[in-house]
Formats: C-alpha cells, structure tokens, sequence
C-alpha cells in the first residue's frame, strides 16, 4: 500500500489533498491533526480526501452515489461541512488528475452538491449556493466586544463590520454565542473600503486564524449588502493570503479565485501506521 499526496493552497489556506478513490483510508481525527501538524506533519489548514460519494456515510441527499466527493476535515480533526478555497483546490485536482474529462462539473459536499468551473488561468468557479443570512450576534475577542450578523453558506460563520483590522487579536478563538452556533462558528472581521472592495481577517472554527476563507469571503459579502438593506451585489474580497470575487444574487452565490500546487509525494506508512495507536 502506499499513500499519495498533494500540497495546495487557495489564496494560502492551505490544505493537504489524499486522492483515495478506492476509499480504504481509516483518516481518524488523530491522522488529520497529524498530516497538518507545521512542525511535525506535512502542515496546512485541513485535508481534503478525494473519495467517491458512494463511500461517505450520511452524505446529503441530492449527492449521488458516482459523484466526487469532497471529504473536507480542519486541522484539529473536526469534520466541517463545506470549504470555499479548499473546493476550488480540489476541483483543480480532479481536472489536472483526468478523474473529470470536462471544465465544469458537480461535486459532492457535506452542503449538497456544489457546480464548479476550472477555467483555463488558473482561477476556479463555484456556484456556492444561498448565503443565508441570520440573527444579530456578537463575539469578545482581545478583551473587546464585536457585533456581527449570522451568515449560513452551508457553514456558519459571524460577520462583523469593524474600522480597522490592524488591532484584533485572533490568537485565541473569538467567545461566541454558544446557543445561536451549538457547533462552533467561523468568525469573519471585515473592512468596508468601497462598494466592490472590501478586506477581512477570519478566525476558523477548528483551525485559528487563517490566511484566507473561501466561505467566508461569501459571508462576508451576503453580510456587507444586509448592512446596507440589499441582497445582490458583487466584491473583491481582499485576505492575507490574496483576493477572491464574490458575487450574490438573491438566491444564489459564486466564489472565484486561484488554486495552486506546490508539492506531491508518498506519506511514510510507519509514521500513518503508528497514529493509528493514538488517542482520538
Ligand atoms: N477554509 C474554509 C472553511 C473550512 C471549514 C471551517 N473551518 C468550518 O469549520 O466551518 C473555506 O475556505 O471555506
């Protein structure tokens, strides 16, 4: 046996892919801290398996059983139901790899199905669905209180207009609501610079801070046009790690940036082997 991977990264929220289409990986919480471990795994923000849907128990509904399958876990071991840049990075793999024959197809996520679109640049489109956005909420963080709006893109997140992002402290997770997000939340501050041109730093649930969060990006977004009383509306979305489009009409939305490649290689089958021993 041996076990393949690949490193990649949509706008530096990065992500360890294992392509298992025969779906015999056992990728137990304990592997999946330990694949994005930065100092003694490979490191990234979370994996994504390569699995067909037929495989995922519990999948939704409208995803059929030969589709692809996004089995998306965060860097703590936690399962999350969709990822933006991670999709856009698996997408891009299931393309180059020759595991889908066109530019544009459907894959099978904890959300539903989501239709991508791999374009010849490099930049990757996903039809993200209804951003739904929520009740008023807030978060402490750094010892200050922050208002924020629910915003449900298959995830949850908490968007919260603030005036600067220079001064927030994301270095442990935000407090949050623990009756509105039972299951956690990502949390999304998010800088207005103009109509179509907004900037964010994310605290993700089951990661910390990241560079970029695709999801949230469109949170984000469905979270700016509530402020301002509209439902559609279009922004580049300006992250750490880079920028992403986001464009919402009222009952759905696209997310569109650039997924890259940067490393492949085998996992060493005594260190896999020896995590199976560990306490989940
Ligand atoms: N980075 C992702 C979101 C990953 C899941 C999130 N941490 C959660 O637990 O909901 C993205 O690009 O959307």
């Amino acid at each position: 046996m041996h076990i393949s991977f690949l490193k990649g990264h949509g706008t530096e929220n990065d992500f360890v892919l294992l392509p298992d289409v025969d779906a015999v990986l056992d990728l137990t919480p304990a592997r999946v801290r330990a694949l994005c471990d930065r100092r003694a795994g490979l490191g990234a923000d979370g994996v994504l398996r390569v699995v067909r849907a037929k495989a995922v128990e519990g999948r939704p509904g409208d995803v059929d059983d030969d589709m692809w399958f996004m089995d998306y876990r965060n860097a703590d071991g936690s399962v999350a139901e969709m990822c933006g840049n991670g999709l856009r990075v698996f997408a891009r793999y299931l393309l180059d790899s020759g595991l889908v024959g066109e530019r544009e197809f459907p894959v099978g996520t904890r959300a539903g199905v989501r239709a991508v679109r791999v374009d010849g640049n490099g930049e990757v489109a996903i039809d993200m669905g209804a951003a739904r956005v929520g009740a008023d909420s807030s978060v402490t963080t750094g010892g200050r209180r922050f208002a924020g709006v629910a915003v449900d893109v298959g995830n949850p997140h908490l968007v919260c207009i603030v005036d600067s992002l220079d001064d927030l402290d994301l270095s442990v997770p935000p407090t949050h609501d623990r009756e509105l997000f039972p299951d956690g939340v990502n949390v999304e501050f998010v800088v207005v610079d103009g109509p179509e041109r907004i900037r964010m730093r994310v605290h993700e649930r089951g990661v910390g801070e990241t560079r970029s969060c695709g999801t949230g990006t469109v949170a984000a977004v469905a979270g700016v046009l509530h402020a301002r009383g509209e439902t559609s509306g279009a922004a580049d979305v300006h992250v750490p790690g880079g920028c992403v489009h986001v464009a919402i009409s009222g009952k759905t939305s696209t997310l569109t940036g650039p997924a890259a490649f940067v490393a492949r290689g085998e996992v060493d089958l005594t260190w896999w082997n020896a995590l199976a021993e560990r306490a989940e």
